[in-house]
């Protein structure tokens, strides 16, 4: 039984009140040298802090990219607890991106990692691959409604390559995407006022009115910025179910570091730029 509140519910606060945008924390060999700081654990540790005191007053969500935190083995890993802990600590909400994928036995324990509430990388919600099937990702489901925690399931993912999986047309009829958003639906289903399952759906791909996007949860759609999608290309790609979505910027973002300010306006530039992208009223 849930003892806490839906990530769903807290989700959607976090949007109504600071607006969707999600900023990703991708400490890129790359970016620490332009931000004058050393390829190693202690770039990366000092990097990560000054994004998450920069930004978290301001963003509903942080995306730290495990990968980029991983490079750097237990060490690395450590700088990675300390970021979700103080992350979450300063009022933002954790997305935790490491795509997480495998057999229900094995499943159970990325679980355990990353959605029970005494490890020390909990999260609030976690990005996971469906593509040992969505039934392996059972262990997930359960343990996050146990711990009021969300999953993010690649659907249609903004990378090319991803088509060649998720366009792939089952024996009913229907693309593998569009039946990675049907369980993700029936999983939200009756959820107020959204479900904690969502679906990533990249900012790059045109058009989905093919696609039936209303799954009652959220839509995290990564490729904004450095991936070539904008803001005001959302309601083309997402359609009516744009009040669900969840835009994603890392390096569109943190190019602008060090400087907390420049930080900062970049963030808001992204956010008023999503803002002015949404229906009113
Ligand atoms: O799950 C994700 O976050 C994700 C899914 C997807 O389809 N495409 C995608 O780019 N991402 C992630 O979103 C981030 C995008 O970073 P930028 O291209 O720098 O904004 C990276 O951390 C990717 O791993």
């Amino acid at each position: 039984m849930t003892s806490y509140e839906p990530f769903g519910a807290r989700l959607r606060h976090a949007m109504d009140e600071r607006g969707p945008l999600c900023v990703g924390i991708d400490p890129h060999a790359s970016l620490l040298g332009e931000w004058g700081l050393n390829d190693d654990v202690a770039g990366l540790e000092r990097f990560s802090r000054t994004v998450v005191e920069a930004l978290s007053d301001r963003v509903a969500v942080f995306k730290p990219q495990s990968a980029f935190f991983e490079r750097f083995g237990s060490r690395g890993v450590a700088v990675l607890e300390k970021t979700v802990q103080a992350a979450r600590a300063a009022g933002a909400l954790v997305l935790m991106d490491a795509k997480r994928g495998d057999i229900g036995s094995t499943m159970a324990a990325y679980a355990e990692a990353f959605l029970h509430k005494d490890s020390p990388l909990f999260s609030d919600a976690l990005t996971v691959s469906p593509y040992l099937g969505y039934g392996s990702l059972a262990p997930a489901v359960a343990l996050a409604r146990e711990s009021g925690a969300g999953l993010f399931v690649l659907a249609l993912t903004s990378n090319p390559e991803g088509g060649e999986v998720q366009h792939a047309v089952r024996a009913d009829g229907r693309d593998v995407g569009a039946t990675m958003l049907a369980h993700l639906a029936a999983e939200n289903t009756g959820e107020q006022p959204l479900g904690s399952f969502g679906a990533v759906v990249g900012a790059t791909l045109g058009d989905l009115s093919s696609y039936d996007l209303d799954i009652n949860g959220p839509l995290l759609a990564p490729g904004v910025g450095a991936q070539g999608a904008t803001p005001a290309d959302l309601p083309r790609v997402f359609g009516k179910a744009i009040r669900n979505v969840v835009p994603n910027v890392s390096r569109g973002v943190l190019r602008h570091g060090p400087d907390a300010g420049a930080l900062r306006a970049s963030a808001e530039r992204f956010a008023d730029e999503v803002r002015a992208a949404l229906p009113t009223g």
